[in-house]
C-alpha cells in the first residue's frame, strides 16, 4: 500500500486506524488535513469503494481541495467517485438522491437573502404582533436560527440574542412579554415556508437528521451507501450538526479531525466542547493527538502560543516547530488604513522584486472583507494582482439572482420570492401589479398550467411572451441551455438595469453561470446546490474576483481573505490587518467573555497561517482613541493599557516593532508668501 512516507508516526497511526471511530485532536499546522487526505487515499487503496466515502468540510473550497489532493495520490481515475461537500450541500444531495425517503424533492432551497424576504412578508402579514416588538426581521431570523442550531428554547435564544444573556427578573419579565408575539411570527414563517415549498439552510440538516433519527428504514438505506464519514474541522460542529452526525455512528465509521483552539464559529452555535466530549458520546471511539507543527518557524509559534496562554481557557497546547528558528514576527504601527494599505503594497512589491517571492506567496487577512476595501483600491492602483475569499458570493449577486429567479419559478411554481423578483424585472410591472399576478398564479397553480395562468393574468403581448419563455425553458433538458434561453430573453433588461457596470463587471458572469449550470444534471440540483456552493472558483478561475487584473492567464495573485475563510490555508508571508484595540477583541465583544475568547481564537487562526513571515499591522489612531493619548515613541513602554486588548503585555522579544511615518516628499517652495487674488477667473460681463 502506498502510504506517503512523509507521514510521521502519529499521522501514520491515524491513517491506518483499524477501530470503529476516531477523532484526531491536534493543533494548527500539525498535519490534520494531510492526515485526512492520506486516510481517504488509504481506504480507497484498501479496497473501499470511493463512492462509499464521504468527506465533510466547512467550505466548498476545502472540500474540493481535499478531494483533488486525494485523487492526485491515487492511480488514474481510482478516486473519481469520491465525494466531498459541506454539511448543507451533502444533505441537499441526499434529499435530491432519495426523494421519497426525505419527502422534500419538490422544494427550493432558499438563501439568507430569501429568508429575510419571507420574514419581511410574514412580519407585514402579522402586523399586530410585529408592531408590538422592536425587533427587526433579520433579528427574528437570527433568533430562529440560533434556536435550531443550538437546540436552545425560544426563551433562551431571545435572552442570548436580545438581552446579552442576562439572567435577572427584569429580563425574564421582558422576555415573557415579547415571547408570544415572536412565537406567532416564527410559526407563521414556518407555515409560509411549507406553503411555498422552501427549505432554508437549517432545514436541509433537520430534514435529513430527523429522518435518520426516527426512521430505521432511513438508517438502513443510507448504511448501504456509506462506509466512512471523514469530518474536517470537527471543533466547529454545532448541536444541529452533531444531531446529523450522531445517527451515522451506527451506520458507518467516523474519522474526524479538529482543533479546539481554532473554533471560530460559535456565532453559528458551534460548541468546541463537542470535540472534548467525543469519547463519551461516541461508543467504541478513540482520540489521537498530533504534536509537531510542520508549517511555521518557531518564532511564529511562540507568539501564537503566547496568545493562547493568555486565555483563561486551558487549551493545553504548545506548538513546537519541526522547522526550527526563523524571522521574528513584525508588528507594524500605522496611523490610518491608507498608510497600512500602502505599506502592505510596498512590502509585497519588495518581496516580489527583490526577494524572489511570487504574489501568491502572500496571504492578507482581515476580519471582514469590508475592511480590505482600501487595500484593494491600492492594489488596483499599484497593479498588484489579487483575489478575494469570503464576502458576497457569486450566486448572491443581484444580476445573477435576477436571471435565476426565472429558473426558480420553472423549478418550483410556488416560489413567491422568485415570482416577485422575476415579475418586477419586467418593464412596467411594479410590486403591486406583480403581487396581483402572483395571487392569480397561486390560486390556479393546482388546476391549470403556468403558461395559461400567465396569459390570463397578463393579457396582451407581455403575458404571451413570458408564457412562451416559461414553456421554452421547461422543455429543455440541459440546464446550461436553460441559462442560455433565460439570458437571451433577459439580457437587454439586465444590461439596462446594471448599465453602470454591466460591461466591466457583470456581463462576463453569465458564461460562467452557464458553465456552472452545465455541471448539474437537473435544474433542481443546480438551484439548490448552486446556491449552497456559492461558487467562488471554477476551473481555477476566480469567479467574482473584484480585481480586474486577475485574468485567466495571470494565476499568480495575492489572496485577500477574511480570517473565517482562511481556515486551512497557509502562506509563506501572512499579513494580518488591523490587529488593533477595538478590533481584537472587537468592541462588540467586550462585555462577553466567551466572545472575547472566540476573537482570540480568530487571531490565533490568522497567526498560525504563516510559514515564514508573520506581519501584524496595528492602527495607532485607535490606540490613541482608546486612551486619548498618542502612541509612545519609545517602543519599550507599553503601547496600550486597555484591559482586554490582546497585544497588551506582549513581550518585546516576541516581535519586532515598526512605526510607519507619514511620507511627505521634500519640496522647494518660494522663500516668502506671494499675494493671492481671489477676483481672478470670473468674467462679469
Ligand atoms: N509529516 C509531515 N512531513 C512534512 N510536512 C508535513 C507533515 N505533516 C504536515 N506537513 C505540512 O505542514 C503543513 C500543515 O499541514 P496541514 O495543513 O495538514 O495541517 P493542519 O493541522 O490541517 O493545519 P491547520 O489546522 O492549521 O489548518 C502543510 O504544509 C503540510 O504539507
Amino acid at each position: 500500500m502506498n502510504i506517503p512516507d512523509t507521514l510521521n508516526d502519529g499521522q501514520r497511526k491515524a491513517v491506518e486506524f483499524d477501530g470503529e471511530h476516531l477523532l484526531v485532536l491536534a493543533g494548527a499546522g500539525t498535519g490534520k488535513t494531510k492526515t485526512i487526505i492520506a486516510r481517504a487515499a488509504y481506504l480507497i487503496q484498501s479496497g473501499i469503494d470511493p463512492s462509499k466515502i464521504q468527506i465533510l468540510t466547512f467550505t466548498k473550497k476545502a472540500a474540493n481541495e481535499i478531494v483533488e489532493r486525494v485523487k492526485a495520490t491515487l492511480p488514474q481515475s481510482d478516486g473519481n467517485s469520491l465525494s466531498g461537500a459541506t454539511f448543507h450541500s451533502w444533505c441537499n444531495q441526499l434529499i435530491v438522491r432519495f426523494p421519497n425517503l426525505f419527502g422534500a424533492a419538490a422544494y427550493t432551497v432558499i438563501d439568507p437573502d430569501d429568508q429575510l424576504s419571507i420574514m419581511k412578508m410574514v412580519c407585514g402579514n402579522q402586523n399586530l404582533d410585529f408592531g408590538k416588538l422592536r425587533i427587526k426581521p433579520q433579528q427574528l431570523i437570527d433568533i430562529y436560527s440560533l434556536a435550531r442550531n443550538t437546540k436552545k428554547s425560544l426563551t433562551e435564544s431571545l435572552r442570548i440574542k436580545l438581552f446579552k444573556n442576562k439572567k435577572d427578573a427584569d429580563t425574564d419579565y421582558e422576555i415573557s412579554t415579547i415571547k408570544p408575539h415572536v412565537e406567532n411570527i416564527l410559526r407563521a414563517y414556518q407555515l409560509k415556508k411549507g406553503e411555498q415549498r422552501y427549505l432554508d439552510y437549517d432545514d436541509l440538516l433537520l430534514v435529513v437528521s430527523t429522518q435518520l433519527r426516527t426512521n430505521p428504514e432511513a438508517r438502513n438505506i443510507l448504511s448501504q451507501h456509506l462506509d466512512y464519514l471523514l469530518v474536517d474541522e470537527m471543533q466547529d460542529t454545532n448541536p444541529l450538526q452533531w444531531d446529523l452526525l450522531d445517527p451515522f455512528v451506527s451506520i458507518c465509521k467516523l474519522f474526524c479531525v479538529g482543533d479546539d483552539a481554532q473554533s471560530i464559529y460559535s456565532f453559528r452555535g458551534a460548541d468546541f466542547k463537542n470535540v472534548h466530549l467525543f469519547k463519551e458520546r461516541v461508543p467504541d471511539s478513540e482520540v489521537y493527538k498530533l504534536e509537531k507543527n510542520y508549517r511555521s518557524t518557531q518564532e511564529i509559534l511562540d507568539i501564537s502560543n503566547w496568545l493562547l496562554e493568555k486565555s483563561p481557557i486551558n487549551y493545553n497546547k504548545k506548538l513546537q516547530s519541526i522547522r526550527g528558528s526563523g524571522e521574528l514576527p513584525r508588528l507594524v504601527n500605522v496611523s490610518d488604513e491608507w498608510q497600512e494599505a500602502n505599506w502592505v503594497a510596498d512590502e509585497i512589491l519588495n518581496n516580489f522584486t527583490h526577494q524572489d517571492r511570487t504574489f501568491s506567496d502572500h496571504l492578507v487577512l482581515a476580519r471582514s472583507q469590508y475592511y480590505s476595501k482600501s487595500l484593494q483600491a491600492v492594489f488596483i492602483r499599484r497593479k498588484i494582482p489579487y483575489v478575494t475569499y469570503g464576502g458576497r458570493k457569486f450566486m448572491q449577486a443581484a444580476h445573477i439572482k435576477d436571471l435565476v429567479s426565472l429558473l426558480r419559478i420553472v423549478n418550483n411554481p410556488y416560489d413567491e420570492i422568485a415570482w416577485i423578483r422575476f415579475l418586477t424585472f419586467q418593464e412596467g410591472v411594479g410590486e403591486v401589479r406583480a403581487s396581483r399576478i402572483l395571487q392569480q398564479v397561486i390560486e390556479n397553480v393546482e388546476k391549470d398550467d403556468i403558461p395559461n395562468i400567465l396569459q390570463n393574468a397578463m393579457p396582451g403581448e407581455d403575458g404571451s411572451k413570458i408564457a412562451k419563455l416559461y414553456e421554452s425553458i421547461k422543455s429543455k433538458s440541459d440546464v446550461g441551455e436553460m441559462v442560455d434561453t433565460a439570458y437571451e430573453a433577459m439580457s437587454l433588461g439586465l444590461a439596462f438595469r446594471y448599465r453602470r457596470d454591466w460591461n466591466e463587471k457583470r456581463r462576463g458572469d453569465f458564461p460562467v453561470l452557464k458553465l456552472l449550470a452545465k455541471s448539474y444534471p437537473t435544474l433542481g440540483e443546480f438551484i439548490g446546490e448552486g446556491l449552497l456552493d456559492n461558487s467562488e472558483n471554477m476551473n481555477g478561475m476566480n469567479v467574482l474576483s473584484e480585481s480586474k487584473l486577475n485574468t485567466a492567464e495571470n494565476k499568480d495573485h495575492v489572496i485577500i481573505s477574511t480570517i473565517h475563510s482562511a481556515k486551512g490555508l497557509e502562506a509563506d508571508v501572512c499579513i494580518v490587518l488591523n490587529v488593533s484595540p477595538k478590533a481584537f477583541p472587537s468592541a462588540w465583544s467586550l462585555d462577553n467573555l466567551a466572545e472575547i475568547e472566540e476573537d482570540r481564537r480568530v487571531l490565533y487562526v490568522a497567526m498560525t497561517r504563516a510559514k515564514n513571515r508573520l506581519i501584524l499591522t496595528r492602527n495607532t489612531s485607535s490606540i490613541s482613541a482608546v486612551h486619548q493619548r498618542a502612541l509612545p515613541t519609545n517602543m519599550d513602554s507599553k503601547t496600550d493599557d486597555a484591559d482586554t486588548y490582546f497585544l497588551n503585555d506582549l513581550p518585546d522579544n516576541l516581535v519586532e516593532q515598526l512605526i510607519v511615518e507619514h511620507k511627505f516628499g521634500k519640496v522647494n517652495d518660494a522663500a516668502s508668501p506671494n499675494k493671492i487674488d481671489l477676483s481672478s477667473g470670473m468674467d462679469f460681463s
